[in-house]
């Protein structure tokens, strides 16, 4: 404004020093052009940060594309987020990084982890304190991999979502623990109660034994964990799930939800209010058998409920992103020491990039091994210290054979499995009368109820019971501590439930003994079996015929008890039948 006054100078005006207006008009361009420099300089700063922020941007872009590229998938929230997030740093999207790739999946390209490493890192050690409590003091190979991996894919689910997973490790490898920790590590920040981990598992036993699992895990957290198997009633269950709120409605009472695949399916058609739209993880343990189990439809009505609820939300058209990142869908987790090589069952669960965590048997054969790494699951391993033989008997001595391999081995923590309930049933009662009081025998079947089951299992772990004579609904994951020998006295029919029976001793680094008893007809089918599992050359036990001899009339004995057993039975069987007919005859007539 003054230069332009000055510009007004008027001669008429008072005399004006024209020294003094020159060099006020220089000051004045020197101030100018000082400014004038600033704000280029600023101007530069700004248009540098622009570019800068332009090109980091485009970074992120770049990787979430190739990123995409390769999964297939990354969804617009996930770039929106990294575009407006300040903190974000591009470097948390790396895929071409070599060695953080490494750090974070070592085999991404194939999808394959061969386990048996001995990598620890942060997570682990953070873990480590969780569990020490609880006896672990280090990890196990399935747990070194599959834990640190998980947490890894959780902390970053909200940029990209995590791959699904398939772990296929020997029995007593510590699997349960291998979800349990980082599940529980992944949700105990939680504020709002909401079912957001749901563990299905084949039988309620199982689904108990997780459940123990569970509650020792989170007992210092905030998380809370529910059963739901039918042992208690529906409403129990129900009452245990939720609760209604006058201003809230449904609210959930449950983080961790551990079911059986029916029991789940009463609930998600009968209980209302149940949610299971905020599912971060779906763990399904003995993978196989539950996808092989009578109840098929679980996996569709799983799906109806989460999608149902999708859809009402979509249809609102809101904005589709929040949908998205509302209902992100589960990371599925699968669990088995068999887990299926039928690419049709797994097609069921629509995997997302399933990842394969395996020990797969080295063979002799290199091109073998490709084509194993190639063919998703390995072979079917066994746990190293397991010691496996066979003995060769004729069928009307068998009960014998046992006998006399029990007592010369004097062995006790013994689970002997046959192939039937009354096989079970028949053959507890020769033992019983064979061994007299010299060993407590005890037999456990569907026959008997949960409870009753329950209370044996946990006799048998105690040691109270010496021989526990079973079928194959104890073959599979149950823990009981220290096994001493499994013995199969009916052969098996597949390679699989010779895996799981021989998988209840030898678990967690301990010994373990395996026999099975054949007839010479079964000899070359059992031996092609193991074949497939690479398992030759088995030690064959012999069992003198001489000492059996000494033992005919102790057996003939017992030969009688079981029949004088049987028929007291029946007997007994028929009475209850006729009475239960009475009462409801006179019922009737009422
Ligand atoms: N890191 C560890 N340190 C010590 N004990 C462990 C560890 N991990 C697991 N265990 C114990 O090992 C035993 C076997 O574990 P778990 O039942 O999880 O095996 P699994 O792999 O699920 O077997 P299965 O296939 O038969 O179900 C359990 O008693 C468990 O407590």
């Amino acid at each position: 404004m003054d230069l332009f006054v000055i510009n007004r100078h008027d001669e008429s005006a008072a005399p004006v020093n024209e020294q003094q207006n020159l060099e006020k008009i220089l000051k004045r361009i020197e101030k100018n052009k000082e400014l004038r420099a600033i704000r280029k300089a600023k101007k530069k700063i700004i248009i540098a940060n622009v570019k800068q922020e332009r090109e980091r941007k485009r970074k992120i872009k770049r990787r979430l594309e190739v990123q995409e590229a390769k999964q297939s998938i990354t969804h617009d929230l996930n770039i929106d987020k990294a575009l407006h997030d300040p903190t974000f740093d591009e470097n948390d999207v790396d895929i071409s990084s070599p060695k953080k790739k490494e750090k974070v999946d070592e085999s991404a390209d194939t999808g394959f982890t061969i386990l048996g490493g001995e990598k620890f890192n942060k997570n682990i050690k953070k873990i480590k304190k969780v569990s020490e409590k609880n006896g672990v003091k280090y990890l196990f190979p399935v747990q070194a991999e599959v834990i640190p991996w998980l947490l890894q894919a959780h902390k970053r689910s909200n940029i990209v979502f995590p791959r699904d997973i398939c772990v296929s490790a020997p029995t007593g490898s510590g699997k349960t623990i291998a979800f349990t920790l980082p599940v529980v590590q992944a949700l105990m920040h939680h504020k709002i109660k909401k079912i957001r981990a749901l563990i299905i598992l084949p039988t309620q036993d199982l689904a108990l034994q997780v459940f123990r699992t569970f509650k020792k895990y989170t007992q210092d957290t905030s998380l809370d964990v529910c059963i739901i198997t039918g042992k208690n009633s529906f409403e129990n269950e129900q009452r245990q799930l939720l609760y209604r709120d006058e201003a809230f409605g449904f609210v959930s009472k449950v983080d961790i939800l551990i079911c059986t695949a029916g029991r789940l399916v009463d609930h998600l058609k009968s209980t209302e209010g149940l949610d299971l739209t905020s599912l971060e993880f779906l763990v399904i343990d003995e993978a196989d058998r539950v996808l092989d189990g009578v109840q098929h439809d679980w996996l569709y009505h799983l799906e109806k409920h989460i999608n149902s609820e999708d859809s009402t939300l979509q249809s609102t058209r809101i904005l589709n992103l929040l949908a998205l990142k509302k209902h992100k869908p589960p990371q599925k987790l699968l669990f088995s020491a068999t887990l299926s090589q039928d690419p049709e069952k797994l097609q069921k669960l629509s995997l997302f990039q399933p990842k394969l965590f395996t020990s797969i048997v080295e063979t002799e054969n290199p091109q073998e091994n490709a084509t194993n790494a190639d063919s998703f699951i390995g072979k079917y391993t066994t746990p190293q210290e397991l010691t496996e033989k066979y003995i060769i008997c004729s069928i009307d001595l068998k009960p014998l054979v046992l006998y006399e391999f029990i007592r010369l081995n004097k062995l006790t923590k013994t689970m002997v499995f046959t192939h039937s309930v009354e096989n079970t049933h028949r053959l507890a009662i020769l033992l019983k009368s064979l061994f007299k009081d010299n060993m407590k025998i005890e037999e456990i079947s569907s026959n008997l109820d949960v409870k009753s089951r329950n209370k044996l299992i946990e006799d048998f772990s105690a040691g109270k019971i010496d021989i526990l004579v079973c079928t194959d609904a104890l073959a599979r994951g149950i823990d009981l501590p220290v096994v001493q020998c499994v013995i199969s006295y009916s052969a098996p029919k597949h390679l699989k439930t010779y895996i799981h029976r021989a998988g209840r001793t030898a678990r967690a680094g301990e010994l373990g003994l395996a026999v099975t008893l054949l007839h010479k007809s079964q000899v070359n089918k059992f031996q092609s079996l193991l074949q497939q599992a690479d398992k030759i050359n088995m030690e064959e036990i012999k069992i003198s015929e001489e000492n059996l001899e000494t033992l005919g009339e102790q057996y003939k004995q017992a030969l009688n008890d079981l029949k004088k057993t049987v028929v007291n039975e029946q007997h007994q069987d028929l009475v209850k039948l006729k009475s239960v007919k009475r009462h409801t005859v006179k019922k009737k007539f009422k």
